[in-house]
Formats: structure tokens, sequence, C-alpha cells
């Protein structure tokens, strides 16, 4: 679905993405971990259209990203980004109602009725009774949800994430993380998203692309990735990894420095 060949991206002269190549296949979750500034926002604008690449090829299913136009990629392709909702002024449910601008007309009427699908991302999201206040009155927690909700009516069969679980209590991580899982397989989507809960990120990918100063550090299944040893030379930081007692995916335990040997 995409595929990487030797990006490189500089922003303000700095190279922030080293020649990297990688290839994303349709129909999975793929996480993007790594270190503070390792490029991983930087990775999700170029998957996005938002930037190009500057060194390289990134393509779509064969075509550059970065040429495709607006319209036809918003109905490919949606993004959860920070600060992704509309200004003050909307209420949740207009707000939801948006992600549908893809399909709409110059007079902003579609052809088939919106509204089911709609209820059915404002219910997923647990916001049915909050879809007639204003965004203004949201908690942090709350607007993620309803940006969330917003990118599935989006109806796209790729959906990119940053940070989908920043501002969420740990009920609310998984219950995020498990709608977006159970869609996902539902409706076969490709989801990609920045991750910085690495335990999250183990319970929920298929795979995980850690960067580490702008070049791949390790990429494959989370047993692979993450690893003591890895975990100890791209983060600088000692952990201990475990087996989650319900499945098979790798989980940390952080060791603080007063416990080190
Ligand atoms: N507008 C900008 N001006 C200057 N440098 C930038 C800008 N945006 C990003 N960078 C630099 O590019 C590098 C990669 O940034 P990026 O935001 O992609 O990292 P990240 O992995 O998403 O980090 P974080 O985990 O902190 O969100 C960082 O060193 C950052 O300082």
């Amino acid at each position: 679905m995409f595929e990487a060949r030797d990006v490189v991206k500089e922003v303000h002269r700095r190279t922030v993405l080293n020649g990297i190549s990688f290839s994303f296949q349709a129909g999975r979750l793929y996480g993007i971990i790594g270190p503070n500034g390792a490029g991983k926002s930087t990775l999700l604008k170029l998957l996005s259209g938002v930037s190009s690449p500057d060194g390289g090829q990134l393509l779509m299913e064969g075509e550059p990203v970065g040429g495709i136009p607006r319209k036809r990629l918003a109905r490919r392709l949606a993004v959860l980004q920070q600060g992704g909702l509309p200004p003050a002024g909307f209420t949740v449910r207009e707000a939801v109602a948006m992600g549908r601008y893809p399909y709409q007309n110059w007079l902003g009427d579609e052809r088939e009725d919106a509204g089911p699908m709609i209820e059915e991302a404002l219910r997923a999201m647990g916001l049915a009774d909050l879809q007639h206040r204003p965004l203004d009155r949201l908690s942090g927690g709350e607007r993620q949800r309803a940006a969330l909700a917003k990118v599935f009516v989006q109806e796209t069969g790729v959906i990119l994430l940053d940070e989908p679980t920043t501002h969420l209590d740990i009920g609310y991580q998984v219950q995020l993380m498990d709608t977006v899982r159970s869609w996902q397989k539902e409706k076969g989507l490709s989801v990609i998203a920045v991750l910085h809960e690495l335990n999250l990120a183990a319970m929920y990918c298929d795979e995980l692309l850690l960067l580490h100063q702008g070049r791949i550090a390790a990429f494959g299944p989370p047993e692979q990735v993450l690893t003591a040893g890895i975990i100890r030379d791209v983060y600088g930081t000692e952990a201990i990894v475990v087996r989650h007692p319900r499945g098979k995916a790798p989980q940390m335990m952080l060791v603080p420095g007063s416990l080190l040997p």
C-alpha cells in the first residue's frame, strides 16, 4: 500500500529522515515508535501528503503521494492529527459530520444519508450523549474521541493516527485502541499510528517501525522490535521485557535508577 524508497526529509536544513526504505501492506495495523525527535511526525506528514520527500520516493499504491489530488487523497486516507478539529463554534455532531466533506458536492450535499454512519461513530466513541455540546466545552479526552469519530466517518481505506491516545485515561486508551482494532479488522482498513506508549503499541500493532535519529532502528512484529537490548540502544534506558500473561505481546517494565544493579 505504501512504499518508501530511500526517503530523505530535511527540516530547516537538518536531515530529519535519512534515507529510509520500508513497505506497509494493506489491511494491517502499523505502529511508528521512537524517542522524541526521531522523525515520527515528519514521517506521518509525508504519508499524509502534507509534505513531500526531499530525496527518494514515497508511493501509495504505486503513485507518489504528493502527486495525488487533495480530494481524491481524502477519499483514500484520513488523518487524526493533534488539534485536528475545527475551531470552537461547532457542536460535536457538526464537527464529526465534517468528516464527510470528500463525498459532498459544492453545495455540501451528498448522495447518501450519512446520518446512520455518524450515529455509529458517535456511539462507538461514547459521544452519543455529548453530540449537541459545543467543542469548546469538552475535556481533552472527549475532544480526542470526537476527532477519531470524524476520521471514521471519512470512510477511507487508510487511517493515519498521530499519537491518538494523548489526553486519554487508561480506560479510554484501551477503548480507543479496541475500537480502532475492531474497525480495522471488520472493514479491512490499513492503520498507521504514531504511538508513544510502547505497551499499547505492542498489544495492538501487527508490526512496529522503530525510528531513531532519522533512520529505521528496527521493523517487524512487536516481539522482534521491543527487546531489552534494542530499548537500551535506542531509548538509553533499562527495561525488563515480559510476555503479556494473556497473549504473546511483549510488555515493558521500566527500571528506575535506584533499582539498577
Ligand atoms: N518546524 C520545525 N523546525 C525545526 N525543526 C523541526 C521542526 N519540526 C521538526 N523539527 C525537528 O525535526 C526532528 C524530528 O521531529 P519530529 O516531530 O518528526 O519528531 P518526533 O519523532 O515526532 O518527536 P516527538 O516524539 O517529540 O513528537 C526533531 O529533531 C525536531 O526538532
